[in-house]
């Protein structure tokens, strides 16, 4: 098969992690005898540096004639320390959400065996926790209108839903509840906000539709604290743009590192696969960053194109990398760190060999 994929390291840590799920796709290739072409393109901080725009028409050209696309990450403390740039990397990331019509994003929470010591939490808590999150991407809180009052001394952020944005996100994890354990939990905060009660409403008035499916529903607060406390008691939590991004982020807690965690996300048009951390600044050009949050995020894509066998040898040469304890400093022991590189070397060599 021959596979076009967008390639967008973007900022921080993105071209270092980048790079190690390109040398996977590129082993995996090899194995299965698939042609790889990648097309890099300009995104954040680094676009903007570049030609002034952190999601140029470039940029989504390049992703639009995708079979999919490989992301990094995107953020730079010369933005985050100053509240007053017009221009931000993070719009580059939005905008491409919005552009691409990626309307969901699936960030899977999954344990791996040899790092349950690593998670600050009881092993008996964590060991077996399994579950997806979906969280609306192109909605909510950080699409609606924003602004500053001429005095500068208030600020506003506005959240809108329509139901039929919140609908198809529902639609699709009710699809995923239907494919796992059948249990959904919709996170809002209709105690307080409209837009939830509209979401707690629609979702109401779905649960007809999928009779099969156990439907509850749970405050956000509520939800953050859950999460710590059983994680095991959810399969598939939906919920909106900005309670998904912190949920998810706290959600990396069990698995031991916010490192590990991949995603996807879809909708309309390509689909964009992503680590759901951030830059991570700090570990730049360090080659210390964790790559298995975007390995994985590779493992997706490859499943996302209906290569099983391929997105199986992804995961299993990290499952051996984890139990071989070929790891970065953030879930390292007795302070046995692998450099990112060498992670995505003896992944590299472990597909070729097996
Ligand atoms: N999707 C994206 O591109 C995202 C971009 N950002 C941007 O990233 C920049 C930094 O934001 P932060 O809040 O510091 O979040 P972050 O996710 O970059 O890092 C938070 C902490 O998580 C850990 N971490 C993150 N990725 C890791 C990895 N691969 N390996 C090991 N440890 C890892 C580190 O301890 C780090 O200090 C900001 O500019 C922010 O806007 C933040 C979140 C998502
Ligand atoms: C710019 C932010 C919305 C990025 C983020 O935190 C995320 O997508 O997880
Ligand atoms: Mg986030």
């Amino acid at each position: 098969m021959k596979l076009n994929i967008a390639v967008l390291p973007g900022d921080g840590i993105g071209p270092e992690i980048v790079a190690q799920a390109q040398k996977v796709i590129d082993a995996i290739a090899v194995k299965f005898d698939h042609e790889v072409n990648y097309t890099n393109a300009l995104v954040g901080a680094t676009a903007i540096d570049k030609v002034g725009n952190p999601y140029p028409d470039e940029t989504h050209e390049i992703c639009m004639n995708s079979d999919a696309v490989l992301f990094g990450a995107i953020g730079d403390p010369k933005y985050d320390n100053d509240p007053k740039a017009k221009v931000r990397p993070e719009q580059g990331l939005l905008a491409m959400r919005k552009k691409l019509g990626l309307y969901a994003n699936i960030r899977p929470v999954t344990t791996f065996p040899s790092l349950l010591d690593k998670s600050p939490l009881r092993l008996d808590i964590v060991e077996g926790a399994d579950f997806v999150v979906v969280r609306e991407l192109t909605g909510g809180i950080y699409f609606g209108e924003k602004g500053r009052s001429e005095d500068l001394k208030k600020a506003f952020d506005t959240c809108t839903y329509t139901t039929e944005e919140i609908e198809r996100i529902l639609k699709l994890a009710f699809s995923y509840a239907g494919k796992r354990d059948k249990r959904l939990t919709v996170v809002d905060k209709a105690n307080v906000l409209a837009t939830s009660r509209l979401w707690r409403e629609t979702a109401q008035a779905m649960e007809a539709d999928y009779k099969d499916i156990e439907v509850d529903y749970m405050f956000v607060d509520n939800a953050a604290m859950q999460l710590i406390q059983w994680p095991k008691k959810f399969d598939v939590m939906v919920t909106e743009n900005m309670f998904g991004d912190i949920i998810s982020d706290e959600a990396s807690v069990i698995t031991g590192s916010l490192g590990l965690l991949p995603s996807a996300s879809v909708g309309i048009h390509t689909s964009v696969f992503e680590p759901i951390h951030g830059s991570y600044p700090q570990a730049a050009g360090k080659d210390i960053a964790n790559p298995i949050a975007t390995v994985l995020s590779a493992a997706m894509l490859l499943e996302s194109l209906d290569l099983l066998d391929e997105a199986k040898a992804v995961r299993d040469a990290v499952n051996e990398s984890l139990d071989a304890g070929v790891v970065t400093e953030d879930i390292a022991r007795d302070g046995k760190a692998s450099k990112t590189s060498e992670v995505g070397d003896w992944l590299t060599n472990f597909i070729k060999n097996n």
